[in-house]
């Protein structure tokens, strides 16, 4: 099922998380015992469906998207892996608009993988929703190598590389960069 997905996100044209970091997600979800998770960027349902694996059966993954189509095609993939339908929320709209309704402190693990010029709200949002221990994992945080390239001064990088340097300076959790796919980082709320 995740190779069909895989196939669905490609012929949207929207980049799925790499198989190592959907390992890594899996095992983050059990390791947290994720009743509860956010992913910000449901994409065709990839990263979900990792994550799934890895959530008890009472859990729910709530999962954002503005585009109606990717968030269709995630519900396939879901259905198609045998998903319960209550083990999924899944959200239409910008996620600056949907995480401010969420309730604080009630998360166990948040995934950030949208537009990364979102970043910093998100991350800000993210570490409101989390429990004390809970984890947030936002992916792509290498940007391709661009964010450890002094030289690279573009307003993309310079904000993904900005999420890197405030998670790293706040004393509210414990980081933790993972080089797997294209960087994955990751913030264990204290
Ligand atoms: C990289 S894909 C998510 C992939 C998914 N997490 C996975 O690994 O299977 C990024 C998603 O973010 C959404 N997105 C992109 N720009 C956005 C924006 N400005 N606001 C909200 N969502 C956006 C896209 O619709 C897309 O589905």
């Amino acid at each position: 099922m995740l190779l069909r997905a895989r196939e669905r996100a490609s012929e949207l044209g929207c980049p799925a998380v790499l198989p190592g970091v959907g390992a890594v997600l899996r095992v983050l979800a059990a390791a947290t015992n994720a009743h509860a998770v956010v992913e910000v960027g449901t994409g065709a349902g990839v990263a979900a469906l990792w994550l799934l694996r890895g959530m008890p059966l009472d859990g729910q993954l709530t999962t954002i998207d503005r585009e109606v189509e990717h968030q269709r095609a995630a519900r396939a993939a879901f259905a198609e892996d045998g998903v319960a339908p209550q083990r999924t929320r899944i959200i239409p709209g910008r996620p600056g608009d949907v995480l401010p309704r969420l309730a604080d402190g009630a998360y166990d693990l948040v995934l950030v993988a949208s537009d990364p010029l979102g970043y910093p709200e998100y991350v800000d949002e993210a570490l409101r929703l989390l429990r004390p221990g809970g984890v947030l994992a936002v992916d792509g945080a290498l940007l391709r190598d661009r964010v450890a390239d002094p030289a690279r001064r573009d307003e993309l990088t310079t904000v993904v590389r900005e999420v890197g340097r405030t998670l790293r300076n706040d004393e509210r959790v414990l980081p933790a960069m993972l080089p797997s796919g294209d960087g994955l980082l990751l913030a264990v709320r204290r």
